[in-house]
């Protein structure tokens, strides 16, 4: 199978998802949205997977920053959102150390490898174009809102060499 970004993009945007429960977590519970200790932990984590071993360090640390920022800027939409309603979703909430942190955690491991297996098309001068057209596929398979779809664009953007919207190591 020719390797896509497809996949590295439908994970990107599993991650994304859970920033919803996240935000409702910091909504119960008063913490801020940004916390650099965890953001640390992730990042630190990340290197020691066994497929970080073939990625570039710089990348990756990269990459993941892009992950945090788009979560981030999820959280902060969303909890403007509720303020200006007076109040959240009534919806579930998992505990965000006991279980939103590790479900975030294995998206972690899925798109380091997946990270791994487009590592080939990052040269192509087509990358920026295939990345974008696999996020967009992303938005009507997973029926992503304006938010999430937005949020999706920025947790990509710098993977492409030829990407210009994100520094590069
Ligand atoms: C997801 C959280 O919120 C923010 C986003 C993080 C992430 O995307 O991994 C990590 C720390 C926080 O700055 C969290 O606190 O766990």
């Amino acid at each position: 199978q020719t390797p896509s970004f497809d996949r590295l993009a439908e994970a990107v945007a599993g991650r994304l998802q859970f920033a919803d429960k996240v935000a409702l977590s910091k909504w119960d519970t008063g913490k801020p949205v940004e916390d650099k200790e965890q953001e640390a932990k992730v990042i630190s984590g990340v290197a020691a997977l066994p497929d970080a071993q073939r990625l570039d360090p710089a990348l990756l640390r990269t990459f993941f920053a892009n992950q945090i920022e788009a979560n981030k800027l999820i959280q902060y939409t969303l909890l403007a959102d509720w303020h200006r309603n007076g109040r959240a979703p009534d919806t579930i909430r998992p505990d965000l150390v006991k279980e939103i942190r590790p479900t975030l955690a294995r998206y972690t491991e899925t798109l380091v490898h997946e990270l791994d297996v487009v590592s080939g098309l990052r040269e192509n001068k087509d990358c920026p174009a295939s990345l974008a057209k696999a996020a967009g596929n992303v938005v009507v398979t997973q029926k992503l809102d304006r938010l999430h779809s937005v949020a999706l664009d920025r947790a990509l953007a710098g993977i492409c060499v030829a990407d210009t919207a994100v520094k590069k190591p």
